[in-house]
């Protein structure tokens, strides 16, 4: 449905998009990560029409948008300030699109009352905005980019002002929706944890350009780069030589997958594959740290060689600060990164 065909935007030297391809499928749901000032509001921008390319270009089912303007895209925009008008009731936000469709009283009215049921609101259309809270505010402001019935529906950090709780409910209830309706989505957020529960499928930016590009397991198991992976928040990391099922690296001899290719790399081991037991059972290590994280503990280790390593352990054995344990590595949980500069 989505085509972007080398997609350059230029900012003064700097660009913003760097030559980007990416397609986006009929009711997929696509969720575009990436560092501060990596493009991604700019992507977004572009395929709208609010952003002209310098060079490359936009497909809609086919057609090129060079010179369609953008309220003739068909693709809807929700922000994450989602500018409400404040002094239309809830019903005259959600039918705004509609209106200017030149779309008839009656059949607004029901579009508007399916719209708000949908979103969890019925019987809301005349509520005034301001006694909305955030979060009933954000499902109106997305029943109103949903109401036009864009082709494509666009999200720019759509949950971004929202408590946690709130967020990790709202998300599983927007993929719900977007299953539902067969919308196709291409959102925008910093917040892997939103990306990875709403998405079919990944896209990590790195300046203008896509690091990787897969479903959410793919890239949460495989990270194809150093970039990708520390961007995740992976920081096991450290240079090794693959020979045969080992690799030889700073903490010693590490087991790796079968298949894994021979030769010097780039090996990440996932926090999970750092087992702890007694200090002669495998790599010493005293323990410096350990932080809670809700459904285990994260145990930052001094390791006797090598890089300080992180291990996760259950809430009930993992070890106290000041410590000595030892550290067996996990084949299942060890991955070879591309190596390359580009990679990096
Ligand atoms: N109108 C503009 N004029 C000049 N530079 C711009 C403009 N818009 C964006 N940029 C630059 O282009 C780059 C990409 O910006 P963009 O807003 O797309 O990033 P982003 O990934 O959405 O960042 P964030 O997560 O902080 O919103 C940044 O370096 C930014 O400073």
């Amino acid at each position: 449905m989505l085509r972007l065909e080398a997609a350059t935007v230029r900012f003064g030297a700097r660009a913003a998009l760097d030559a980007l391809d990416l397609e986006v499928a009929a009711h997929e749901i696509v969720c575009v990560l990436g560092p501060s000032g990596s493009g991604k509001s700019t992507l977004l921008r572009a395929v709208a029409g609010l952003q002209r390319l310098d060079a490359g270009r936009v497909l809609l089912d086919g057609a090129d948008q060079r010179t369609v303007p953008a309220h003739k895209r068909g693709v809807g925009l929700m922000f994450q300030d989602h500018q409400l008008f404040p002094q239309r009731d809830v019903g005259g936000n959600v039918a705004f699109g509609p209106r200017m469709h030149k779309v008839a009283r009656g059949p607004r009215d029901r579009r508007v009352a399916e719209l708000l049921d949908l979103v969890g609101l019925p019987g809301a259309a005349r509520r005034a905005v301001a006694t909305l809270s955030g979060g009933e505010q954000q499902r109106v402001a997305l029943a109103r980019a949903l109401a036009p019935e864009p082709r494509l529906l666009m999200l720019d950090e759509p949950l971004g002002q929202l408590d946690r709780s709130l967020r990790e409910r709202l998300v599983v209830e927007l993929r719900q929706l977007f299953g539902r309706l067969g919308t196709t989505v291409l959102a925008v957020t910093h917040d892997q944890g939103e990306a990875f529960a709403l998405a079919d499928r990944v896209v990590v930016m790195r300046d203008g350009r896509i690091a990787q590009s897969g479903t959410p397991l793919e890239v949460w198991l495989r990270p194809a780069s150093e970039f990708v992976a520390r961007f995740l928040g992976f920081d096991n990391i450290t240079a090794a030589t693959v020979d045969g099922g080992t690799a030889t690296t700073t903490w010693g001899e590490l087991p790796v997958p079968d298949g894994t290719p021979r030769g010097p790399g780039l090996l990440l081991v996932r926090p999970t594959g750092v087992r702890l037991g007694p200090p002669d059972s495998g790599l010493a290590c005293e323990v410096l740290a350990r932080t809670f994280r809700g459904g285990h503990v994260a145990v930052t280790l001094r390791p006797e060689r090598g890089p300080a390593l992180e291990a996760e352990c259950g809430l009930r054995d993992a070890p106290a600060p000041g410590d000595r344990v030892g550290a067996v590595f996990a084949a299942e949980d060890i991955v070879v990164l591309d190596g390359t500069a580009a990679g990096r």
